[in-house]
C-alpha cells in the first residue's frame, strides 16, 4: 500500500482534476439511477392514470426524464475526458520521473538487472499504473459517494428498502471486490513478473539472433518465450475469470436486493403504506443502484498487477546511486589526472581490485595502462568517469575530486573511445550530434575529416543522412570506431579515455584509427588501455598493472 500512497503523492499536482473526474462520475451514476427510477415511476403513474386511479401532471416528469438523459450523456463525456486526461498526464510525468531516477543508477546499480526488465518497468509497469486512478481509485470513491446519496434518499422513502439496498451494495461493492482482489493477488504479481521476463527473453532473442542461429538454438529460445507467453496467458485468464465471476456475483446481489425489496414493498403496498407508482420507482432505484459499484470487481482484479507494477517501479527508483555527484560544480582550470592511493572493490564482500594505486598523468600527456586481463584497467576508467566510488584514496582531475564534479561537467571534460561504441539506429548526422546538438554540417564534416572518415561518408549516396542501422550494423567495425573518434573531436573534451581503441580491427583500419587518434590526443590528457602494441605509439609513458 505504501507504493500506492507514493503514487498518490506523485499525482498531487492533478488532485483537483482527479477530484473533478470523481465528481463527474458521481453525477453520471446519480443521473442514471434517478433516470431509471423516475422512468419507472412515470410509466407506472401513466398506467394508473389510464385506469383512472390517479390524475397526473406529466409535463414536469417528462421534461425531467429528458433533462436527465442529456445530463448523463454530457457528464459521461466530460468524465471520460477529465479522468483520461489526468491519467495520461500522470503517466507521462511518471515516465520522465522514473527515467531521471534511472539515469544516475547507470551503469553501476543497473548491472544486476536485465535490460529487458528495466525496459518492462519503464514501459509496461508504468502503463499498468493507469488502472490505479482510472479503474480503481475513481470508481471506488465515486461508488462510495453515490451509494451514500442513494441510500439517504431510499431511507427517506422506506428505511427497510434502504437497509436491503445497503446490504446489497456492501456485498457487491465491498465484499465481492475485496474477495476478487485477494484471489488475484498472486496472479497479479505473476503477470507483472512474466511481462518483464517476456520482454527480457524477446530482447535476448532479437539481440542474439546471429549467435542463436549459429548455435542452432533459435527454436530453444523461441520455445522458452512461448512457454513464458503461455504462463502469462494463464495468469491473465485467471484474472479475467475471477473479475468476471465477481461482476456476475455483484449483478446477482443486485437482483437479489431487488427481489427482497419487492417482497417488502408489496407487503407495505397491501398495508396501504406506499403507493403503487412509488413501489415501482423504489424497485428501479434499487436495481439501478448496482451501477454505483458495478465496475469494482473487475477493477479490483487489476489491483494485484497495479500494486506489483508500483512496487517494481518504486523499488528501482529508490536505489541509491553508486556515486552521488553534485548537481552543480565549477569547471576545473587544468586537466591533469591523479590517482592518489586508490583502493577499490566493487562490493564489500568482493576482493580488492586496486590496492593503494597512485599515478599522475600531466595535462596533455598520454599514459598507456597495460596489464593482464582482470588487473583493473577498465575499473580505472570507470572511476575517472564517476561511475563507481573508491573505498580509499582519491581520483582527481585538475586537483578536483571526481566525485565533487557534477555529471554535466564530467561529461563535458571526458570523451571515451572504446571498442564498444553505441550507435543509435539513426543517421550519421544524428549520431554525431549526440555530443554537440548544435553542430552544423561544416563542423560535422570537419570532425569526420579529422577522424579519417569524411571520404567514406561522402561516398555514401545519402552522405550524412546515411542510416547506420541497429547498433551501427550497416557500418564496418573500423567506421563505427571512427564515428566515436569524430564524436570525441566534436566534443572538444580535454580528457580522452581510449579503451582498446584498435581491438578487432584489421591492419588498414588500425592504421586509419591510429592516425585519427594521433590528432585527437594532441594536447589532451589521455589514458590508453590496450593489449596491443600498435596503439602504444600514442603514449608518452606506460604503467603496467599487476594482476
Ligand atoms: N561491475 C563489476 N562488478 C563486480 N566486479 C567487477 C566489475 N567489473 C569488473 N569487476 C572485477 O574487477 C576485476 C578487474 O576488472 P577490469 O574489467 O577492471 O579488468 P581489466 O584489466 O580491464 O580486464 P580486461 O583486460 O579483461 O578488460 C575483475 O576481477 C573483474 O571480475
Amino acid at each position: 500500500m505504501n507504493d500506492l500512497r507514493h503514487l498518490l503523492s506523485l499525482a498531487r499536482p492533478w488532485r483537483w482534476r482527479m477530484a473533478l473526474g470523481i465528481g463527474l462520475s458521481v453525477v453520471v451514476i446519480l443521473s442514471n439511477v434517478t433516470l431509471l427510477a423516475l422512468s419507472g415511476w412515470f410509466i407506472a403513474s401513466m398506467a394508473l392514470a389510464g385506469v383512472g386511479a390517479l390524475t397526473l401532471e406529466f409535463f414536469t416528469p417528462a421534461a425531467a426524464i429528458r433533462g436527465l438523459a442529456v445530463l448523463r450523456t454530457f457528464a459521461r463525456y466530460l468524465e471520460r475526458l477529465v479522468t483520461h486526461d489526468a491519467t495520461l498526464r500522470l503517466l507521462s510525468v511518471l515516465r520522465v520521473w522514473f527515467y531521471q531516477r534511472l539515469e544516475p543508477l547507470a551503469p553501476a546499480r543497473l548491472q544486476g538487472f536485465r535490460d529487458g526488465d528495466v525496459l518492462a518497468r519503464l514501459r509496461a509497469d508504468i502503463d499498468s499504473l493507469d488502472n490505479f486512478y482510472l479503474r480503481i481509485l475513481a470508481p471506488a470513491i465515486a461508488g462510495l459517494i453515490s451509494s451514500v446519496a442513494i441510500l439517504g434518499v431510499l431511507f427517506w422513502f422506506s428505511p427497510g428498502v434502504a437497509v436491503i439496498d445497503g446490504v446489497m451494495l456492501l456485498l457487491a461493492g465491498v465484499i465481492v471486490p475485496l474477495a476478487v482482489a485477494s484471489r488475484t493477488r498472486a496472479s497479479g504479481h505473476a503477470v507483472a513478473g512474466l511481462r518483464a521476463a517476456i520482454q527480457a527473453a524477446s530482447t535476448d532473442l532479437i539481440r542474439g539472433l546471429g549467435e542463436l542461429q549459429v548455435a542452432g538454438a533459435v527454436a530453444r529460445q523461441a520455445g522458452h518465450l512461448s512457454l513464458l507467453s503461455q504462463k502469462l496467458i494463464a495468469a491473465q485468464r485467471q484474472q479475467a475469470w475471477t473479475g468476471a465471476s465477481g461482476s456476475a456475483l455483484s449483478a446477482l446481489a443486485g437482483q437479489l436486493g431487488m427481489f427482497c425489496a419487492f417482497i417488502l414493498l408489496v407487503g407495505a403496498g397491501h398495508a396501504g403504506g406506499i403507493a403503487g407508482n412509488d413501489i415501482v420507482m423504489l424497485l428501479f432505484a434499487v436495481l439501478a443502484s448496482t451501477e454505483a459499484v458495478a465496475a469494482l470487481p473487475t477493477a479490483f482484479a487489476a489491483l494485484g498487477v497495479t500494486r506489483e507494477a508500483a512496487r517494481r517501479i518504486f523499488s528501482m527508483a529508490e536505489l541509491t546511486p553508486a556515486v552521488v555527484l553534485p548537481t552543480r560544480s565549477e569547471m576545473p582550470a587544468t586537466f591533469d589526472l591523479t590517482f592518489s592511493a586508490v583502493t577499490m572493490r566493487y562490493a564489500p564482500e568482493q576482493p580488492v581490485v586496486l590496492d593503494s594505486l597512485s599515478f599522475r598523468v600531466a595535462q596533455g600527456q598520454c599514459l598507456a595502462l597495460l596489464g593482464p586481463s582482470g588487473a583493473g584497467k577498465t575499473t580505472i576508467l570507470n572511476l575517472i568517469q564517476g561511475f563507481w566510488d573508491c573505498e580509499k584514496g582519491e581520483v582527481l582531475i585538475g586537483g578536483h575530486a571526481v566525485k565533487s564534479l557534477s555529471d554535466e561537467v564530467l561529461r563535458q571534460i571526458i570523451s571515451v573511445v572504446g571498442q564498444k561504441t553505441y550507435l543509435f539506429n539513426a543517421s550519421i548526422r544524428d549520431n554525431l550530434r549526440l555530443v554537440s546538438p548544435d553542430a552544423d554540417d561544416a563542423a560535422l564534416w570537419q570532425a569526420l575529416t579529422q577522424a579519417s572518415l569524411a571520404e567514406e561518408v561522402r561516398a555514401f549516396p545519402a552522405g550524412l543522412d546515411t542510416l547506420v542501422g541497429e547498433l551501427g550494423t550497416r557500418l564496418s567495425g573500423g567506421q563505427a570506431r571512427r564515428i566515436a573518434i569524430a564524436r570525441a573531436f566534436l566534443s572538444h573534451a580535454p580528457v580522452i579515455l581510449l579503451d582498446e581503441p584498435t581491438e578487432g580491427l584489421d591492419a588498414t583500419n588500425t592504421d586509419m584509427v591510429l592516425n585519427a587518434l594521433k590528432e585527437l590526443v594532441k594536447g589532451k590528457t589521455t589514458l590508453l588501455v590496450t593489449h596491443q602494441i600498435q596503439p602504444l605509439i600514442l603514449a608518452d609513458s606506460r604503467l603496467v598493472l599487476e594482476s
